[in-house]
């Protein structure tokens, strides 16, 4: 059997009045999909459970079959281990983001997408001014990820522990677009060292030449650090372990590549997924296509939707779901139907709003089809028909079983 997941990253969305009361799901066509739901099951999952951040790095370990009370220690661990840092039980990893405040007001979460050349030389200049030779700040190190996603460890030993904790607060900066950030800043154990350094680096990173630079080129400055999704080393079973499947991940962003690290998938690097709307949804098809040789699942996760709901565009998401329906689901489909028995699913991780530019709790719609899932009466792919399915997950961790054992 071979099973295909394909993630559009937050592609759930609420009706939109400039969408005729549609939502980009509805509106998109979407007509290889649609043949899936026609042939397939749709159900609703909700992949965020009220008590955690309705963000990515729950909603994925949850549709993957991981529950996050058991699994989840942060955001910044799964992607500290997608880098292959290995945290020790008294180590640390925060997610550090380059972004834009103005006048105390979110701007861009992103800076406006610094490159990671550009990250990697703020980032330096951060570890060499910001930390001085306090026990704590010699135990700190800013390590660069991809673009504005980077991290920064903290390593403690049995007599040094990390000052934070599982009760350390912080506020995803992708949440607060267009918002005030003052009363946002970090809370709760260690949340001193946190904010003294996203105060400094305000400093710091006004007179930095990459900045001038940047802004010469008419774009935005990076021009705070935002610490926040801190958390401890994660530990849960491998995939194979728990379902019995050799699976391998397609993404551009750490977070799932370092899910798929921890879960024991190796990962496919696409020349040309960028995490963002300009990705090579073809080339992240034909990647897909040539795994399924190899593997017994092959997972492909698009940041795209996300991105576009983060920016408030309906018509980029509207967009990003007819490439991902077109060049990555139509081959995939075509793939499966000459390569004996096999199951697909399709299902977003949380809802992100276009309306308020943010992630937020509730369910999602997924579709199933394939050997031995039975078909429905649904002939679409989008909210209201998953709705209408009357199926519901309301342990988004559940939804693994049912797919790789339907009964
Ligand atoms: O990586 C991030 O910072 C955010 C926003 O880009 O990703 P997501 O919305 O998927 O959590």
């Amino acid at each position: 059997m071979k099973y295909v997941i394909i993630i559009p990253d937050g592609c759930a969305d609420e009706p939109i009045e400039a969408l005729g009361g549609k939502t980009p799901l509805q509106a998109a066509k979407l007509p290889t999909m649609d043949a899936l739901a026609a042939k397939g099951c749709m159900a609703l999952a909700n992949n965020t459970p009220s008590h955690f951040p309705a963000g990515s790095e729950v909603a994925n370990l949850c549709l993957l079959g991981y529950d996050p009370n058991e699994y989840f220690t942060g955001r910044a661990p799964l992607e500290a281990a997608a880098q292959g840092i290995q945290l020790g039980k008294h180590d640390f990893a925060i997610r550090c983001n380059l972004v834009t405040i103005d006048d105390q007001i979110m701007t861009d979460f992103t800076a406006d997408h610094v490159s990671t050349e550009e990250a990697t030389e703020l980032l330096a200049s951060c570890q060499k001014e910001l930390l001085g030779d306090t026990a704590c700040d010699a135990r700190l190190e800013f390590v660069p990820g991809v673009s504005y996603r980077n991290l920064l460890i903290y390593r403690g030993d049995a007599d040094t522990p990390a000052p934070f904790s599982s009760e350390t607060r912080t506020s995803a900066p992708h949440d607060l677009t267009d918002l005030s950030v003052v009363d946002d800043f970090p809370r709760g154990p260690g949340s001193d060292i946190l904010v003294r350094l996203m105060s400094d680096s305000a400093a710091l990173l006004a007179d930095h030449p990459v900045n001038k630079k940047r802004i010469a080129d008419g774009k935005r400055p990076a021009t705070n650090l935002w610490l926040w999704g801190l958390g401890g080393a994660p530990a849960m079973p491998t995939f194979e372990q728990r379902f019995g499947v050799r699976g391998v991940m397609i993404t551009a962003v750490d977070l799932l590549r370092g899910i798929a690290a921890l879960v024991g998938w190796p990962r496919i690097d696409v020349v040309g997924a960028t995490g963002y709307l300009d990705t090579d949804y073809a080339a992240k098809g034909r990647a897909a296509v040539n795994a399924l040789a190899d593997y017994d699942l092959v997972c492909v996760h698009i940041e795209a939707p996300d991105e576009a709901s983060h920016e408030g565009r309906h018509d980029e998401k509207i967009k990003a779901l007819e490439q991902i329906d077109q060049h990555i689901v139509a081959p995939l489909v075509a793939a499966l139907t000459d390569s004996g028995p096999h199951r697909i699913l399709i299902t977003p991780d949380h809802p992100t709003f276009c309306s308020t530019k943010k992630h937020t709790h509730g369910m999602v719609p997924l579709l199933m089809a394939g050997d031995a899932i039975e078909a429905d009466t649904q002939t679409t792919y989008d909210e209201l028909a998953a709705e209408a399915a009357g199926r519901r997950f309301d342990h988004g961790w559940d939804l693994m079983d049912a797919f790789v054992q339907p009964k």
